[in-house]
């Protein structure tokens, strides 16, 4: 390389001169500050850089002179600009990052998803397999599951497409055994046979009227035909024995899951109403069942705002004591009218399952009308007469501004519960039949709620002095019937397109005496229907013919006055 090459400098930035400085940092010059550049008088041959300093002088003042005016020619605007330019680009690469890192959580969140609702699925057919006793076939979710990470294999808080099976509750360790000693017997050592004298609290929690001061407590004198206390297929509880073939049986009724104590459960299945149809009798069947335990009181926490504003741990801490393959009920009828309950108990658990019971509004009306009537009787005021109550005597219509008339506005509160319920996540129970054959529509219930098909007619029998159905626990080897709160005689209403006899239990000899009555009635109201229409037609030929023989005798007068011979005269003459 020739010196000539090598000296070579590009055109000064400034002077527009080329320079020829020495090989150095050329850079470093332009920012060596003013100070450090030797005056004339200490540049003589070669300054302290090591070379001609003198030569090249000129154009470095030159230079640094440039500088100065450029940066007095940089305004305000400029710094600004520069600055937002800095600003603008840092926010822009920030929110860049943040997007790519919410996508890659949001993935993570969508995989986690799907995985804990595989296990979940999985989970609850591993239960429902537990509790039918549908054989032990592997199912071809549990490969799936299998390769899971063990970490997501938990329940899961994701929504399924329908609501999952209430069997979730159930834990895998769960074993549960009917007293036929049909199904699978668990051989857990601490699986309890519980006796008359021990009553589990699932079972104490929900029959108040069987200790309620008002319910005949059962006694040892109360005979088969006349106490409530008793039935046929129930002798009184104080025998001492066990109407229920299989009780000989040594298979347990229930068996807790081993290890595990009591604990309080939020309800998984929610009675929402409609007070006055059933629902008492209702919740008093489901305790029956060895894998339900009741909430006795009606809790009514979704109705009451501050109630409801603590949270659920006070939901909770109404409720009984459970094992975890036992469903907790709670009944609180009022929920039904009750326009933000939906939207409250899927906010607190969208998996609950509802039950409501429905009857006809009047009979419902008349229940209520009832209950009223005797708490005003007993606080001396007298409540007025029923048609007063309910009939607008101006209109001559229900009145519908009675709440316990909207009550009976079925489909306008079920729309509402269907807006935020699956069709199903609620079982719609007919009052009426309940009342007929409970013990079939507690065997759909059963189905509904898939847990084991239980209850039979030796737990739910008739009872022809109740007029209703009572019930015989099998846990507890106890009888008791509702109190006479519930089954009260009703009134009869001659309004509403009603004249209603009142009907208690199933299937009772009184109950075909009073359909053949009302049979008879209609016969002969029909009848005397009958006879009313034949006399009006026999009045209306009469009339006919008195007409046919005055216009014959009135003819001649009526062409006589020449009206023009309309149609009538016409035929009058022909
Ligand atoms: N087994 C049995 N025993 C007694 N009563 C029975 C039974 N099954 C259904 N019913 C009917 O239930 C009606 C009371 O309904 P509820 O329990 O829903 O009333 S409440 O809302 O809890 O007050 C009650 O109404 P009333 O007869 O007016 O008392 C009965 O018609």
């Amino acid at each position: 390389m020739n010196t000539e090459t090598k000296n070579a400098r590009p055109q000064n930035w400034f002077t527009g001169k080329t320079d020829h400085l020495p090989s150095g940092p050329l850079i470093l010059q332009a920012y060596l500050p003013y100070s450090h550049i030797p005056t004339h008088k200490q540049t003589h041959k070669h300054s302290a850089w090591g070379f001609n300093i003198k030569k090249y002088l000129p154009s470095t003042q030159a230079m640094w002179t440039k500088l100065h005016e450029f940066t007095q020619q940089v305004t305000l605007d400029h710094l600004r600009l520069i600055l937002w330019t800095v600003l603008g680009s840092s926010v822009l690469v920030s929110l860049l990052t943040s997007v790519a890192m919410m996508n890659t959580t949001l993935k993570k969140i969508e995989t986690y998803n799907q995985r804990t609702e595989l296990a979940h699925q999985h989970e609850l057919e591993y239960q429902r397999k537990i509790l039918l006793g549908n054989g032990g076939k592997p199912s071809p979710l549990s490969a799936k599951v299998n390769n899971l990470p063990s970490s997501t294999v938990k329940k899961s808080g994701t929504q399924a497409s329908s609501p999952p099976k209430l069997g979730s509750s159930i834990e895998k360790s769960a074993t549960f055994n009917e007293g036929s000693g049909t199904s699978k017997v668990s051989s857990h050592p601490s699986g309890f046979q519980p006796t008359g004298s021990k009553k589990p609290s699932s079972q104490k929690s929900s029959s108040p009227s069987a200790s309620s001061p008002s319910s005949p407590p059962p006694s040892s004198s109360s005979s088969m035909s006349s106490s409530p206390w008793s039935s046929p297929n129930h002798p009184s509880p104080s025998s001492g024995s066990n109407p229920r073939p299989s009780s000989g049986s040594a298979a347990p009724l229930f068996t807790p899951p081993p290890g595990e104590t009591k604990e309080q459960r939020l309800p998984k299945v929610i009675i929402v109403g409609v007070s006055k149809c059933g629902t008492r009798a209702l919740l008093d069947y489901l305790a029956l069942h060895p894998n339900i335990v009741t909430a006795n009181k009606e809790i009514n926490f979704f109705t009451n705002v501050s109630l409801y504003n603590k949270g659920p741990d006070v939901y909770k801490s109404s409720m009984p004591l459970s094992y975890s393959n036992q469903l907790t009920v709670e009944k609180s009828p009022d929920y039904f009218e009750c326009e933000m309950c939906p939207e409250r108990i899927i906010a607190i658990d969208r998996y609950v399952k509802l039950l409501v019971i429905l009857c006809n509004p009047v009979d419902r009306l008349v229940s209520q009308y009832m209950q009223l009537r005797e708490k005003n009787d007993q606080s001396g005021v007298p409540m007025s007469e029923f048609e007063e109550w309910a009939v607008d005597p101006i209109t001559n219509s229900v009145k519908k501004t009675v709440a316990s008339i909207r009550t009976g506005l079925y489909d306008e509160y079920l729309t509402n519960w269907f807006r935020f319920f699956h069709p199903e996540s609620i079982h719609v129970i007919d009052g009426s039949t309940f009342i007929k054959d409970p013990v079939g529509e507690m065997r759909k219930v059963e189905s509904f709620l898939e847990i084991k098909h239980f209850l039979t007619s030796e737990d739910i029998y008739y009872n022809a002095t109740k007029g209703f159905h009572c019930m015989y626990s099998r846990m507890t080897k106890k009888s008791h019937c509702l109190g006479p709160t519930k089954g009260r005689p009703h009134i009869k209403i001659t309004v509403l397109g009603m004249n209603r006899r009142r009907t208690g239990g199933g299937g009772g000899e009184e109950e075909k005496e009073v359909e053949e009555e009302e049979e008879e009635d209609e016969a002969e109201e029909e009848e005397e229907e009958e006879g009313r229409r034949r006399s009006r037609s026999r009045k209306r030929r009469r009339m006919r013919r008195r007409r046919r023989k005055r216009r014959r005798e009135g003819g001649g007068v009526e062409g006589g006055r020449g009206t023009g011979g309309g149609g009538d005269g016409g035929r009058g003459g022909g």
